[in-house]
């Protein structure tokens, strides 16, 4: 499912089931529905009812393609989408992406209502994507949870009145990128262990009722699962730490002046940092969209005449073509993400949609959001031991040398110049394996 070096971010539209669709806005829509999944695609079509209630002629039908798009609309259709599916299909390869040594993030996006939290979290009846991620994962690792309410980080897991509980502070490190200072970590040995800071988790996370839904969660929550294995490799004792990050949005919804104040401020927030989301995943887009097609062209030039090589690759860098800046500290959400987004890690955006007539602009623009973010190339890569790897590095520095001598020696190079070459070649096999005889 995954490339193994460049890996573009994989893409997923959900659909919800109507129950809920209709107990809201059937009296709005009549239970009609705009949207339709064929295999890969995605349609939808925008009915445009007439004064006389008839539908217009003009009907338009758009298509999008991402890498899976399930239909969870009635449990009898012989396609609807079970979590169980959704679980195989992408909670799997998270689990082996992770296993393998990699981070990954498999976050939620959509209209509030839309099924975010129910695919990520579920209900007791039908467990989502996280719950069943922690069941399988029965490795030792640890867990924390957080949300970002109101542009604050607030740790889910630390006990105490949610109120009282202070914001903390997101710093970056040089290497390991953005981080929750004083988050707390908790170390789980089984699955359930693990389940039970994320229930603790889930209750203690903010939510409120909106126009649209009763239980609308109000701020972002990130589940992370950190797994450390022990590894032999080369015969040295050797760590790989990889990281699963579990996103669950807040819904965005149109401001309502009859709200309260502090319920404003927070759409205000959400609204802020699902923006900020957009503008990277565009940016990004656009970055990853001008190095392939840099790519493109200079590999058609070297495939044709090999001086349009040099001229073309310095015009793209030097020239007009500036890569976008990608403004991940605008938003508490995205800063923590910058490693999810364009950065070292597998992800998966899963969009969630509603498929109701009603909710056709709000569909149409997630259908969007999600291909601008199919067009993003994260560079993932295994997390490897730094002392390990250069241990690797530099036996593979030797391996490579020892090959030179031996070519050397085969050669029959002029016995003066053959000697001076092995003397400093000799020596730098030497220096190495010194280096590498230290570190162990
Ligand atoms: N595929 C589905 N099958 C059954 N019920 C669903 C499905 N998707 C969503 N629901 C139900 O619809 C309601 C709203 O879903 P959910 O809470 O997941 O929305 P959300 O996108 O997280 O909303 P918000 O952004 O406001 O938090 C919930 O009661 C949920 O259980």
């Amino acid at each position: 499912m995954f490339s193994l070096n460049n890996s573009p971010l994989q893409t997923i539209v959900l659909n919800l089931q109507p129950q809920f669709l209709l107990s809201s806005r059937e009296s709005l829509d009549g239970g009609r529905l705009a949207v339709q999944v064929d295999d890969k695609f995605v349609k939808i079509r925008n009915l445009k009812v007439s004064l006389e209630g008839g539908v217009d002629s003009r009907e338009k039908l758009l298509e999008f393609c991402f890498d899976y798009c399930y239909w969870s609309v009635d449990p009898a259709d012989p396609h609807y989408a079970s979590q169980e599916e959704v679980f195989q299909d992408l909670g799997v390869s998270v689990l082996s992406a992770a296993s393998e040594g990699y981070n990954v993030c498999l976050f939620a996006y959509g209209q509030t209502g839309s099924g975010k939290t129910y695919t990520m979290m579920g209900t007791p009846d039908s467990t989502g994507l996280t719950p069943r991620i922690c069941r399988v994962s029965d490795a030792i690792c640890s867990c924390s949870f957080l949300e970002i309410y109101n542009e604050r980080v607030r740790d889910l897991l630390r006990g105490g009145e949610q109120k009282n509980r202070p914001s903390l502070r997101v710093r970056e490190h040089p290497e390991k990128g953005p981080y929750v200072q004083d988050l707390s970590q908790h170390v789980v040995s089984d699955c359930k262990q693990a389940m039970d800071l994320l229930e603790e988790g889930i209750a203690n996370r903010i939510t409120a009722a909106t126009h649209n839904h009763d239980a609308s969660s109000r701020s972002h929550a990130i589940f992370t699962i950190q797994y450390t294995q022990a590894i032999l490799e080369n015969n040295l004792p050797s760590e790989i730490v990889s990281k699963i990050n579990l996103v669950d949005l807040a819904g965005s919804e149109r401001a309502d002046p009859n709200y309260s104040r502090d319920r404003l401020t927070e759409g205000s927030n959400i609204n802020k940092s699902l923006v900020t989301l957009g503008i990277v995943i565009s940016a990004l887009a656009q970055n990853s969209h001008m190095s392939s097609s840099c790519q493109s062209i200079n590999s058609v030039a070297s495939e044709g005449d090999g001086s349009m090589v040099g001229s073309n690759s310095s015009s793209l860098s030097g020239g007009g073509r500036r890569h976008c800046f990608i403004p991940y500290r605008d938003s508490v959400l995205t800063w923590l993400l910058k490693d999810s987004l364009g950065g070292n890690s597998k992800t998966i955006m899963v969009a969630t949609v509603s498929p109701s007539v009603n909710c056709y602009n709000e569909t149409l623009s997630t259908l969007r959001y999600a291909t601008h973010a199919r067009n993003i190339v994260n560079k993932p890569r295994v997390n490897e031991d730094p002392n390990v790897r250069l241990i690797r590095e530099l036996r593979e520095e030797i391996d490579r040398l020892k090959s030179m001598l031996l070519g050397f020696e085969m050669r029959n190079l002029s016995p003066s110049l053959s000697d001076e070459r092995d003397g400093s070649l000799s020596e730098i096999v030497l220096q190495n394996e010194l280096k590498v005889t230290h570190m162990l």
